[in-house]
């Protein structure tokens, strides 16, 4: 059994250690976890050490907090990008974690393209199904560098591989792409 394996069975057999975790704090934990996993099924630490994980304001986001915290003990460097913060206390806790494995925050402004240059894999964790409209700032620039269009190949634009949770960010869940972003994922992690 792998390490990720490990990690997802002992979650789900959580009773052993007092209970699952309640409410969202527990979804949270879960969908977060789920994606580390599915991250090392596909992109191996060896070669794909170096995982940006943009996270956005809500819970897509809080996904992403998770899954960073996970990465790292499952040996990848996890570099966080989370520019728009809230007060609520379990997401608080979520940055004390991160902060306490000295895992690094970077600004929006600190993002140079290629992004491939600095990073082996993108982790998406900006909207999921609540995204509504056309990208606000600041994430309507990350969208704009994450993007790639039709005519043009990731490689390229030195677009490293990307990850979405859930859906991909700046898509309408029941449209798709009705406002052109550009993000074609190349792996999507979703719950059944
Ligand atoms: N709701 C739940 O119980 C859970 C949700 N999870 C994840 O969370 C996602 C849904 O979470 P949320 O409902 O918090 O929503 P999202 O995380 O999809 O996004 C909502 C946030 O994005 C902002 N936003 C919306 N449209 C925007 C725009 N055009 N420009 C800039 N900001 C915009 C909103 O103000 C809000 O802060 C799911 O797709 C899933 O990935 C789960 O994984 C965990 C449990």
């Amino acid at each position: 059994m792998s390490n990720a394996d490990a990690a997802l069975t002992w979650h789900c057999n959580a009773d052993v250690a007092g209970g699952p975790l309640p409410g969202l704090r527990g979804t949270l934990e879960l969908a977060g976890l789920s994606v580390a996993c599915a991250i090392t099924e596909v992109y191996a630490v060896a070669k794909h050490q170096r995982v940006l994980v943009i996270c956005g304001p809500g819970n897509n986001g809080g996904d992403g907090l998770v899954a960073a915290r996970h990465l790292r003990h499952f040996g990848y460097s996890p570099v966080i990008c989370y520019p728009k913060r809230t007060d609520k206390p379990l997401y608080k806790g979520l940055v004390t974690q991160l902060e306490s494995l000295h895992i690094p925050f970077v600004t929006v402004g600190e993002l140079t393209a290629p992004l491939s240059s600095d990073y082996d894999i993108i982790l998406d964790a900006i909207f999921g199904f609540s995204f509504k409209g056309t990208p606000r700032p600041p994430f309507d620039s990350v969208l704009k560098m994450l993007a790639v269009p039709e005519d043009k190949t990731a490689a390229d634009l030195g677009v490293p591989p990307i990850v979405s949770v859930d859906i991909p960010s700046g898509w309408d869940v029941e449209g798709g792409d009705v406002n052109s972003i550009g993000l074609r994922p190349d792996m999507l992690v979703c719950s059944k």
